[in-house]
């Protein structure tokens, strides 16, 4: 089918889908792993394996200065706090869990935008 026009109206949605996004992700109570940037100097290991680290914060920080040019965007960096995740954690570790868990969230919620 012909690809809807992108208004600014659109973009303006998008900004405000994604701010929602977030804020229920941040209230998350299996969120806690990723609210802020993993402390490399107290996790071994993970400067080294994760090359590119990505946490809510971040995410929040980039929304607030207009980084993120719509929702796809937006899905791809909060889609790399999970890879991350998966990456460095056994599924069967704390956070392990807690991550498969807030992506499962997370897939449920902006396909509930769709
Ligand atoms: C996503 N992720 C997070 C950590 C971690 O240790 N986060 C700090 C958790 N603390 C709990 C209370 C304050 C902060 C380690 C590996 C990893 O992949």
């Amino acid at each position: 089918c012909a690809k809807k026009a992108k208004t600014p109206k659109d973009s303006n949605n998008d900004l405000a889908a994604c701010r929602m996004l977030l804020s229920e992700l941040e209230a998350h109570q299996d969120a806690w792993p990723f609210l802020s940037p993993v402390r490399h100097k107290s996790v071994p290991g993970y400067r080294k394996v994760i090359k590119k680290p990505m946490d809510f914060s971040t995410i929040k920080e980039k929304l607030t200065n207009n980084l993120y040019l719509n929702l796809e965007t937006f899905i791809i960096d909060v889609n790399l706090v999970f890879d991350n995740c998966q990456k460095f954690n056994e599924d069967d570790s704390e956070i392990g869990r807690a991550g498969h868990r807030m992506r499962r969230f997370f897939d449920k919620r902006w396909t509930e935008l769709l």
